[in-house]
């Protein structure tokens, strides 16, 4: 499969600019600036601490960068200012996320993990008022297309017939499918994965690698196409699917490209060998 595309130029849905992170004294972000295509696939790479997760959580809201601007292009042109919102707020303005560890509700059934995904929507349709409880029309209405976007994705995938199984008793794999419908059932502008295949056998990474390029094209569900922006140790997986490759080490963007580019960007191979990059 190979994944990667041309994109226009200028037709960015996320743009960092010059982000830094700063615990104490450790400089874990240190002015860092990328942008994801609309309808990308962008792998966020690097060795381990190179502050990957901490640029993910800056975007999604879990910190609030020490300094720089993220901002998101929606598709009706206007502009959310992601470093300055909280974490709701950025779900609300289209990001999605799912975590290195599972976060489902292990006791719930799969169905409900993407129903409960869409409580936002269904309180929007009353206006968060009691229409809930008494059955109001659009109520009912939203929650008639809750349904069927969850059994949507449920059979993009190919969990449709543990729909009301404990999510908490599905094979590793199935709850990582599972957590990215969840994510994709709130339909965001873009999805953030952290470690999307990390466990996973290679029939699974198989799997996902497939599921993401249908997320990115919009052919998984009769949802749009939606770009992502993923963290990812496995370089098979990076290397087939992205359309662009950011790498980090100790904080600082080194290198970006498409895979071929990155594959062979000699301070990016100096990084995963751990040479001292004077000496490479
Ligand atoms: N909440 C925090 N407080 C203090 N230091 C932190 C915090 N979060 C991350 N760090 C430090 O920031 C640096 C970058 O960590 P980060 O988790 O972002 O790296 P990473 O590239 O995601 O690594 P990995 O691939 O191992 O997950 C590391 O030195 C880490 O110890």
């Amino acid at each position: 499969m190979n994944a990667s595309r041309q994109h226009q130029p200028g037709a960015e849905i996320l743009r960092v600019d010059g982000i830094s992170m700063r615990f104490g004294g450790l400089l874990a972000v240190d002015a860092v600036d990328f942008q994801v295509q609309r309808g990308s696939i962008t792998a966020l790479i690097g060795p381990n601490g190179a502050g990957k997760t901490t640029v993910f959580n800056c975007i999604t809201g879990f910190y609030r960068p020490t300094g720089g601007q993220i901002s998101l292009r929606r598709s009706d042109g206007s502009i959310a200012s992601l470093h300055r919102l909280k974490d709701h707020r950025i779900a609300r303005a289209g990001v999605a996320r799912t975590f290195q560890n599972i976060r489902l509700f292990a006791g719930m059934t799969v169905l409900e993990n993407l129903l409960i995904a869409q409580h936002v929507k269904l309180q929007k349709a009353t206006g968060f008022g009691i229409g809930a409880m008494l059955g109001f029309p659009g109520y009912r209405a939203a929650e008639a297309e809750a349904i069927d976007r969850a059994v949507e994705w449920l059979r993009a995938i190919n969990l449709l017939d543990r729909a009301d199984d404990a999510a908490g008793g599905l094979p590793y794999g199935a709850q990582r499918r599972l957590e990215i419908a969840r994510a994709m059932c709130t339909m965001p502008a873009l999805l953030c994965l952290d470690e999307p295949a990390a466990g996973l056998n290679p029939r699974e990474s198989d799997d996902l690698a497939k599921l993401l390029v249908s997320i990115r094209d919009g052919t998984a569900t009769r949802s749009a196409a939606t770009s992502i922006l993923l963290i990812e140790h496995d370089m098979g997986i990076v290397m087939r699917i992205s359309d662009h490759v950011v790498v980090l080490d100790h904080g600082r963007k080194i290198a970006e490209g498409t895979p071929e580019q990155i594959r062979s960007d000699r301070h990016v191979i100096a990084a995963y060998l751990g040479e001292d990059e004077d000496a490479a």
